[in-house]
């Protein structure tokens, strides 16, 4: 394609240099770049994108998208904004992949990854060609990818969902994070469902405040759907969690069909008569489609949180309620999500992503309707995030356990020690006496003392990492990964 059908989509753009330039990929990360790439130079938080035009143009770029001057000999594409610039320009460069198929998008600070997977189970047994996007990598036909980021920005994001197109994909089914709504990496996409999970205290090192981090949310459903179509295929859906109070905002904001779910508030999709097994949970599920029993394996009031929004996602799209209990029943536990280890030991090891106080609080629920020993929690803190939530984590550390470790999480910049000193405040405030937790910088020795510490029938959490299989210590990403070092641990004690 050519420099200057992309700039006629922009109003007040400039090509300098040759507007027949032929483009044939886009890139924003200049060590990335191929011959032939269109490189856009975007400001960002961390670094300025237009101080690597130049490492672009040598690694092969053909041209350049800029707001500000650039004294280099090359084609340049000048605009007002990046960002927004980037979002037109890949999606004409693509072809508008979204409008050639569904997309669901789920956002909210929990549960996001989990609902999306059960809503691609559910459509892939339904026969649906589907692909999926977010914190665990990307799927793309039957291969998968790693991610950077939840949700990529536009020019990834176009790219991804063309090859989706061109493999098939009749579903693309994708995370979005608040940063990606308010970076504009999700502009231009057509959605045909917005699912909201839920509004808690995270991300606020970005967001600033809960007012601008739900503000970012609200961007998903205001964007969603404004024109009504005689096509089924063109209706839009917010589906969204009646029982978080963000929801009433939400839905206030879209002028898409609302379609709630629920178990505390009437809705249309909801759940009642839990009950909560270490091997899983039962419930009615009643649905504007009928009413069915439901045993999942999946663990925890939350995964009936997460069940209900998919059930509400995938009904819309004509599956069959029998058809959906059905997947719901198969549904195994996504990876780092409530994952056990089992080694044969007579005490439950979990491995879990919660990294936000919400998250930590509901496994920790979890835990406390089933378990007959004692608690055991092995968590810590992000660096470089938001540091509000880490006193808040400790205190509901404190108040569901018999012992917490606190240990490193991702410490990214930041010295670990100095994280740990954040958290402490919490267990302090929750009332722990000095006797009921320890400070263990290195996750692995923390790791083996909880499992060393374990007793029959006691539970041990390793919180914050779940899927993850590294640790950024000073900057440097080392392998790591929570169900392996538990499981060494295990082995470990039944050698003694
Ligand atoms: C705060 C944040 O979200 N930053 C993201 C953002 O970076 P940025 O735009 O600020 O970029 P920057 O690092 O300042 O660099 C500016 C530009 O220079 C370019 N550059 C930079 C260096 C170089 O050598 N060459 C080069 O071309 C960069 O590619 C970029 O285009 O855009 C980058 C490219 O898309 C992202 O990789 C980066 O994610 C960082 C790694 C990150 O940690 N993001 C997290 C906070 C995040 O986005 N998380 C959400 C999930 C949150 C959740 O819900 O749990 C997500 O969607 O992943
Ligand atoms: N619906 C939910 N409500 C509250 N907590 C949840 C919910 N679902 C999952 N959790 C907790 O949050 C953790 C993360 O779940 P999940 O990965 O599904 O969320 P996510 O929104 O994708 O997270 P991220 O923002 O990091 O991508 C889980 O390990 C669990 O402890
Ligand atoms: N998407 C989240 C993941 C946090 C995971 C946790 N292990 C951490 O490193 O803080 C973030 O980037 O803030
Ligand atoms: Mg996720």
């Amino acid at each position: 394609m050519q420099l200057k059908e992309l700039a006629s989509l922009i109003v007040g753009s400039r090509i300098t240099g040759a507007e027949e330039t032929e483009i044939t990929g886009i890139q924003t990360d200049s060590r990335k770049v191929k011959p032939g790439d269109l490189f856009i130079c975007l400001p960002g938080t961390a670094q300025d994108g237009h101080e690597y035009a130049g490492q672009a143009i040598t690694q092969g770029a053909a041209a350049l998208v800029a707001e500000r001057p650039l004294d280099i000999a090359a084609p340049v594409l000048y605009i007002k904004d990046s960002r927004t610039a980037m979002a037109i320009i890949s999606d004409h460069f693509y072809g508008y992949p979204s409008h050639e198929m569904k997309v669901i998008g789920v956002t909210g600070t929990n549960g996001k990854t989990t609902t999306t997977f059960i809503i691609d189970k559910i459509l892939s047994d339904y026969g649906q060609i589907t692909g999926l996007l977010g914190t665990i990598g990307m799927r793309i036909g039957d291969k998968t990818y790693p991610t950077q980021n939840t949700t990529p920005d536009a020019a990834d994001l176009q790219a991804a969902f063309r090859r989706m197109r061109d493999v098939g994909t009749g579903y693309c089914i994708m995370e979005v994070s608040s940063h990606a709504l308010a970076m504009g990496r999700v502009k231009g996409c057509r959605f045909r469902t917005a699912l909201f999970t839920n509004l808690t205290q995270d991300h606020l090192d970005y967001h600033q405040t809960m007012d601008r981090y739900l503000a970012a949310k609200g961007l998903f459903f205001s964007r969603l759907g404004n024109e009504y179509s005689p096509h089924e295929s063109d209706r839009k859906y917010a589906v969204l969690n009646v029982d978080d109070p963000a929801s009433a905002e939400l839905a206030a904001m879209t002028s898409a069909q609302v379609v709630t779910y629920g178990i505390h508030q009437e809705a249309d999709v909801r759940a009642s008569g839990i009950q909560f097994t270490s091997a899983g949970t039962s419930f009615m599920l009643s649905t504007f489609c009928g009413d069915v029993p439901v045993h999942l394996k999946l663990i925890g009031k939350f995964n009936v949180y997460n069940a209900l929004g998919a059930v509400a996602a995938t009904l819309l799209e004509g599956v069959p309620l029998q058809q959906v209990k059905n997947s719901l029943e198969e549904m195994e536990i996504v990876q780092g999500r409530m994952e056990p280890v089992n080694e044969g030991q007579n005490f439950l090891v979990l491995v879990d992503y919660a990294h936000s106080p919400d998250g930590l609080e509901n496994a920790l629920k979890t835990i406390s309707e089933f378990v007959e020993g004692r608690v055991i929690t092995v968590f810590g803190c992000g660096g470089d995030r938001d540091r509000g939530k880490r006193p808040l984590m400790g205190e509901i550390a404190a108040r569901y356990s018999d012992f917490v470790f606190m240990t490193s999480d991702n410490p990214r910049s930041e010295d670990p020690e100095r994280i740990l000193d954040d958290i402490e405040p919490g267990l302090l405030k929750a009332g722990l006496a000095s006797s009921e937790y320890s400070k263990i910088a290195d996750r692995k020795e923390a790791i083996y003392q909880a499992i060393e510490m374990a007793r029959p029938n006691d539970v041990v959490l390793i919180a914050g990492k779940g899927h993850e299989t590294y640790q950024i210590i000073n900057g440097t990403v080392l392998h790591f990964d929570d169900r392996e070092v538990a499981r060494e641990a295990i082995r470990g004690l039944n050698r003694d």
